[in-house]
């Protein structure tokens, strides 16, 4: 199959990168263009970059970090958080987004994914879910993982897929930040239910987390280990390239 992506994620709270546990108690990490600077010099594929601000003021503040950010990298780039409707997202594309992730709004109106489609072409139209294993289903949440919804998240999945979403971004948020492992089956799962690409992230500890999720996710996201120094990428695809996972070096 394609090439398999890694793709560090900075979540900004303004102009810093943050990073928490299941998406709580988010500490300092640094500076998204030194990150994201960095990142590109040890052969990440992408970046994304999610607004987890809460405020006004803030979000303006993310936009000229995207700016920044993107002035500085030449790797694709995912923006998310905070995208409402085609006004945010064409905000993100101007302040140079290749790509931009919509989760709430795509719960709240479903059309806005067919909207986004048309408008920029779907490979610049990722849909984001967020997602708790309960019992034995995986069910989706909004809000920034506050608000739980009735939804299936592999019934949602083949939902705005078939609504045209270029790509999904699935995170754990059982596994966020914890280190222990990416939800395995979450994504076994997904495979089987969608032809788009699948973008997995939540939990990401050690190098042999990355090579599990990837026999089935076609990229593998990560925080928390690339922001503390715990993975270098250029090591990890290297060790990824001996044990038959196509990247590229
Ligand atoms: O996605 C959200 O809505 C959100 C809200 C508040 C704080 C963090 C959030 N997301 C966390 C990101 O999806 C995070 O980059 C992924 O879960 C990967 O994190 P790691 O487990 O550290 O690799």
């Amino acid at each position: 199959g394609l090439v398999r992506r890694i793709i560090p994620c900075m979540d900004v709270d303004a102009d810093i990168v943050v990073k928490g546990v299941n998406f709580e108690g988010l500490r300092v990490m640094g500076d998204p263009v030194e990150l994201a600077s960095r990142y590109e010099e040890e052969g990440a594929d992408e970046l994304f970059l999610l607004d987890i601000t809460a405020t006004v003021q803030g979000r303006s503040t993310f936009l000229e970090t995207v700016r920044n950010v993107a002035a500085a990298v030449s790797i694709p780039l995912g923006v998310g958080g905070g995208i409402r409707g085609m006004e945010d997202a064409d905000a993100a594309f101007k302040a140079g987004a290749d790509k931009v992730s919509i989760n709430t709004a795509a719960v709240k109106d479903p059309s806005i994914v067919a909207k986004l489609s048309r408008e920029y072409g779907s490979q610049s139209v990722v849909v984001a879910i967020d997602t708790r294993r309960i019992n034995n289903e995986w069910r989706v949440f909004i809000m920034g993982g506050r608000r739980e919804t009735l939804l299936n998240a592999v019934d949602w999945a083949r939902t705005v897929e078939e609504l045209g979403a270029g790509e999904l971004l699935v995170t754990s948020i059982d596994a966020d930040g914890t280190r222990a492992g990416y939800d395995i089956e979450l994504y076994r799962r997904l495979a089987d239910a969608v032809n788009i690409p699948v973008i997995a992230s939540g939990g990401a500890g050690e190098p042999s987390h990355f090579l599990e999720v990837l026999k089935y996710a076609d990229a593998a996201l990560a925080a928390s280990v690339f922001h503390m120094g715990v993975i270098n990428i250029s090591i990890l695809k290297a060790y990824l390239s001996e044990l038959g996972i196509r990247v590229r070096i």
